[in-house]
């Protein structure tokens, strides 16, 4: 009912292009994982590996510790829900669900019985007897689901499931899938570019870009220490500081940017390899801005200007230029206090735990708008 995912050393190349490159992850049984990253990637490719679709060029796949290297995809403990879940328009909702059991021969009685359990869990019990043109899509979609799941695969692969929903029915969706998958304990592999899903549904996030993982670890994680500039960027809202590493001290890691001198914990280095001498990027999410000063640790950025603000209800979001470095643009969210008035200058501190030393200089200095649908 459910199984580990090793992958190894896994390369895809067409030709010359490398879609994936020397890609490792492991994956404990039972994970919802989501491989998460821009058009191209790679996502769909490391996914029609483990389906068994593509043979890696290089490397090893093993689910449950047994190579696929010579498993074909009917043989292999997996399914593929796709996007395009196209359901058998003759047939009842209770045959399409039971179509892959009646394919492996199971009686018809047992199959429909395991038909109308999985359309019960997915809230389609009532609805056993419908063609599919009589459902809304997010109804098509948890049929597909169920049928998908009538198999019991050890791990269910599932290709962008809810890119042709609309936007409300995918966030409901998402909810589902994932009370689904917790309570049916398969290994999910799920594909999206969509970074608020994967924030809704992962227990890891991997994130992809060009072939390779630039990052894996839990939602919280990978939004709160990214890290790559890349992964940074992809998930939410960031400001990026460049700059470089003056010194690593028992003090702390002594850093010079464009706003000046800083000195943050060595917890902030996103790899503790990072040395002094080396270009970096201070990533600070939005929030992480305070507008003056107050209680608790806190590192000042200067003076900046507000360019514009709008009042969210819960914080006013505000477009600021430092005074040291006036090309630069900082988002920053504000308490509903601040006073946000185009031209007004404020002082901007952050707490040092929440900032983000990356590798590298990341070449925009405006700060990275979501990328995700
Ligand atoms: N059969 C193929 N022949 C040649 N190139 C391919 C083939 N399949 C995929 N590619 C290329 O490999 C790269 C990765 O493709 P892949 O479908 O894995 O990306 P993806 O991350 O799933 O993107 P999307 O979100 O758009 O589906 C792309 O540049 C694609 O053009």
């Amino acid at each position: 009912m459910t199984a580990s995912v090793s992958i190894r050393n896994a390369t895809k190349t067409f030709g010359d292009f490398t879609a994936l490159d020397d890609v490792s992850l492991e994956i404990a049984a039972g994970e919802f994982i989501v491989l998460l990253g821009p058009s191209g990637c790679g996502k769909t490719t490391l996914l029609s590996l483990l389906g068994g679709f593509l043979s890696p060029t290089r490397g090893v796949i093993e689910i449950n510790g047994r190579d696929m290297g010579s498993v074909a995809p009917s043989k292999r403990p997996t399914t593929t829900m796709f996007q395009d879940y196209a359901l058998f328009p003759h047939m009842t909702l209770r045959d399409n669900v039971a179509f892959g059991l009646k394919m492996r021969k199971v009686g018809k009685a047992e199959r429909h019985a395991r038909a109308e359990e999985l359309l019960e869990m997915v809230g389609l019990k009532a609805s056993a007897s419908k063609k599919p043109h009589e459902l809304s899509g997010g109804q098509r979609q948890r049929v597909a689901l169920a049928r998908a799941l009538a198999v019991e695969p050890d791990v269910l692969l599932l290709d962008e499931p809810l890119g042709a929903l609309d936007l409300k029915l995918r966030r409901q969706m998402q909810d589902e899938l994932k009370a689904i998958q917790k309570r049916v304990g398969t290994t999910f592999v799920h594909v999206t570019h969509d970074q608020e899903e994967a924030m809704a549904i992962a227990d890891r996030i991997v994130v992809m870009n060009s072939g390779k993982i630039e990052d894996v670890g839990r939602p919280e994680e990978i939004y709160m220490r990214p890290k790559t500039v890349f992964s940074a960027s992809f998930m939410g809202e960031v400001n990026f500081i460049p700059g470089t590493v003056d010194a690593k001290t028992d003090n702390g890691i002594h850093i010079n940017t464009v706003l000046g001198a800083v000195k943050l914990p060595e917890t902030a280095l996103a790899d503790p390899a990072i040395s002094a001498g080396q270009k970096i990027t201070l990533a600070i999410r939005p929030e992480h801005f305070r507008a003056s000063t107050g209680a608790g640790p806190r590192i000042m950025l200067g003076a900046a200007k507000v360019e514009d603000g709008s009042f969210f209800g819960t914080h006013h979001r505000a477009h600021l230029s430092p005074a040291d470095y006036p090309n630069m643009t900082i988002t920053a969210h504000m308490p509903q206090s601040a006073m946000i008035e185009p031209g007004a200058w404020i002082d901007l501190t952050i707490d040092p735990s929440s900032v983000v030393i990356l590798p590298g200089h990341a070449t925009p200095a405006r700060p990275q708008e979501t990328v995700a649908s």
